[in-house]
């Protein structure tokens, strides 16, 4: 079974758009690919009474195995904000078994898994508990989503540190280009490249700015041994 956790520099830089080419690319070598949102802070009308979270709809239309939502969506907080504030306003407290429980469900029934957490790496999903947690108690590889804006730079070196603090890989780093008018972005790009690089976090992908985003086209930006 292939996993990873997909973090970012912040919220709103590309994180789903990065999972769900993720697991575009992984559906085209296996058969069973999925995607998690673990903890989901938003939650809209699904058309058939109920209420489900964008993000986990998005990795859903990518993923190749339809499953429960209790598996893919284990958490579905109303508001969206901090999920620590989200639990707070909806009376509950975010604990990892149920995230843990549902992510082994998920594991043991496909061939690859995509977690993509809720905002950055630091994020706090409890007053004693963060996304930083969960990776690590999930065990995966990370992959850092770097959204292409000025301000990056700090925010990616700094996430660097911490996951690498943590004692989880960094599998590697995937640019997302949200911000057409940046300036120098190039130069940008070759900073990461090599401030990332040099803590062995390879650029997996560099993803064009797209004015309608599609996570498939963006798919074949993704190296081989993804695909
Ligand atoms: N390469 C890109 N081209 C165009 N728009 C982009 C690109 N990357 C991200 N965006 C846009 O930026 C916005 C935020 O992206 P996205 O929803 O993937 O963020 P996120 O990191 O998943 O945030 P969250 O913490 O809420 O999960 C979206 O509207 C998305 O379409
Ligand atoms: C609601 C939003 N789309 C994300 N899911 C949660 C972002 C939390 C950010 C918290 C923070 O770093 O201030
Ligand atoms: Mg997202």
């Amino acid at each position: 079974m292939i996993g990873c956790f997909v973090t970012g520099t912040d919220t709103g830089v590309g994180k789903t758009l990065a999972s769900c080419a993720l697991l575009h690319a992984l559906g085209r070598h296996h058969a069973r690919v999925v995607g998690m949102k673990a903890v989901a802070a938003g939650a809209e009308p699904d058309g058939h009474g109920g209420w489900a979270n964008e993000d986990t709809l998005a990795l859903r239309a990518a993923s190749t195995l339809a499953v429960p939502a209790a598996w893919d969506n284990p958490v579905l907080l109303a508001d969206p904000l901090s999920p620590h504030i989200a639990a707070q306003r909806a009376g509950v407290e975010v604990t990892l078994p149920p995230i843990l429980s549902a992510y082994h469900q998920l594991a043991a029934q496909s061939d690859a898994v995509v977690v993509e957490g809720a905002g950055g790496w630091r994020v706090p999903l409890s007053d004693s508990l963060s996304i930083a947690d969960l990776a690590v108690a999930l065990q995966l590889p990370v992959v850092l989503v770097v959204g292409l804006r000025l301000g990056c730079l700090n925010h990616a070196l700094l996430t660097a540190d911490a996951i690498r603090a943590s004692g989880l890989p960094l599998a590697g780093w995937i640019c997302s280009r949200m911000d057409p008018h940046m300036l120098a972005p190039e130069d940008n790009l070759a900073t990461l490249r090599r401030a990332l690089g040099s803590l062995g976090a390879p650029l997996l992908a560099d993803l064009p700015h797209q004015v309608r985003p599609d996570p498939r086209t963006a798919s074949v930006q993704l190296p081989q041994e993804w695909q």
